[in-house]
């Protein structure tokens, strides 16, 4: 297990003096990054992936597949003066190798890497041993290991249904039918999914659960498999409900360019409807399986407006904050952003279909209720989800408990409620590294 380093660091979060305005660009998204590092990694040639998210859970992915073998080399492209931005330019040539045991893989936190990796260490020929950060013992990964096992792989595990594990890749995995339960991750569904062209008889995944959450990023992984040649049969163009099919086939090596990550880019846009500002994120795409792309209509609803132009997404609040009632079920990570917000606003909100993120970084509908009462709010949890009455708030420690989206969402309150301080903001380093840099910039109109 690796120990979190002891963090008793408190960040005072700014206070908004008026309207902010501001442009942000925003790195690239966790989700299209590791994916295409998976992906990249068992095709049958080399490939390009550029504006990259460089974040621990990207890095830890990326070390993860050096330690099997493969090569991801950092790479400084002829259009690095051409996009702009801070992140851009950069990319990393990935060029995919035999897998190879023995290994260890640190998944840190990362939900992306201790579920998308297993399937491709059974690939590799040699053990390979899985552990992380203590959260990431708590967190489900029974269905990716029952899978595997159905699938002709050898996992050693304590019997618990999650890490720490070790799976013996035999060098090659048979594939064929499997039924899983993945109400408590869709990432049990995307990891099956993005391995299964290497597997000698594909994969037909057929989830069996009350419900499955997240189908954004399951889309994700569906057209991230499609770019790169893969034969995907799934639900929504007519298949079977539940059902999806990965045949088996050489995979290309193609040059991709990440899209910013929109979750990321939700903190900056509340900060607009909470101060009553506006912020214009750069490349927001036109077309997308990001969940994130849902702010459009869930901010407007609660009293912003947006304008998608060649500058990119444009967000402008209004100076009233409302209350909303919607089921999250889709985009479960844009949860604690929503919350931050809808204490702040002028009715109540009830945040409903999010059970599954009390298995996330940390419980978050318990983060977010004591954190929000804390600060003198009215949150209570429901079955599956939170109600949300707004009081007026005060200043105090916003508890993050090793949560990127804690942190940010404590922040988004912070621009609107004087004194309050973020425990450990260096935990955004999950996924948004350069958050708080990010956060003075935009206040100051850069
Ligand atoms: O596949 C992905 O990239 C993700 C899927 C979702 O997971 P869950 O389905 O476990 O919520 C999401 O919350 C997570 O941040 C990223
Ligand atoms: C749930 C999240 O991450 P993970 O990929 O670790 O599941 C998240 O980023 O909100």
């Amino acid at each position: 297990m690796t120990e979190s380093p002891v963090q008793t660091v408190l960040w005072p979060a700014p206070h908004a003096s008026g309207p902010v305005d501001a442009a942000v660009t925003v790195p690239g998204s966790k989700s299209v990054t590791n994916r295409a590092l998976v992906l990249a990694s068992l095709a049958a040639e080399p490939g390009w992936l550029r504006r990259p998210l460089r974040s621990r859970d990207t890095l830890l992915m990326a070390e993860a597949l050096r330690a099997m073998g493969v090569g991801i080399e950092e790479q400084v492209s002829s259009s690095s003066t051409a996009t702009g931005g801070a992140d851009s330019g950069e990319a990393w040539r990935i060029i995919p190798a035999g897998l190879h045991g023995p290994a260890t893989v640190d998944v840190g936190n990362a939900g992306t890497v201790m579920r998308f990796l297993p399937p491709v260490a059974a690939l590799a020929d040699g053990p390979i041993r899985f552990d992380g950060d203590p959260r990431s013992y708590e967190r489900p990964l029974g269905g990716v290991i029952d899978a595997l096992r159905v699938l002709g792989a050898r996992i050693d595990d304590d019997g618990r249904g999650a890490l720490p594990m070790t799976v013996h890749g035999g060098g090659a995995l048979d594939g064929g039918a499997v039924e899983i339960d993945a109400s408590s991750s869709s990432q049990f569904v995307s990891a099956l999914l993005l391995s299964a062209p290497r597997f000698n008889q594909g994969v037909e995944v057929r989830h069996v659960g009350s419900r499955l959450p997240s189908m954004p990023h399951i889309r994700m992984t569906v057209d991230m498999l499609r770019t790169v040649g893969a034969q995907v049969d799934e639900p929504e163009t007519g298949g079977e409900p539940d059902v999806w099919r990965v045949r088996s086939g050489a995979l290309l090596g193609r040059d991709l360019t990440v899209e910013p990550d929109l979750s990321n880019a939700q903190p900056f846009l509340a900060a607009a409807l909470v101060t009553g500002g506006r912020v214009t994120v750069p490349d927001w795409p036109e077309r997308t399986t990001q969940p994130g792309d849902a702010l459009r209509q869930i901010f407007t609803e609660m009293g912003g407006s947006c304008e998608l132009t060649g500058a990119g997404l444009t967000f402008t609040g209004s100076g009233r904050i409302h209350g909303i009632d919607v089921d999250l079920g889709e985009v479960g990570e844009l949860t604690p952003g929503i919350a931050a917000v809808a204490a702040l606003a002028d009715s109540p909100s009830t945040l409903r279909g999010v059970a599954h993120l009390r298995l996330h970084e940390t419980d978050r509908l318990a983060a977010l209720t004591k954190e929000i009462n804390e600060l003198g709010g009215d949150v209570t949890e429901t079955e599956d989800g939170l109600h949300i009455r707004p009081r007026p708030l005060h200043g105090g420690v916003f508890h993050t408990y090793d949560d990127h989206r804690m942190a940010t969402a404590g922040s988004v309150i912070g621009l609107a409620v004087e004194g309050v301080e973020i425990e450990n903001v260096a935990t955004t380093a999950k996924t948004l590294p350069d958050f708080p840099r990010m956060w003075t910039d935009m206040l100051a109109g850069n």
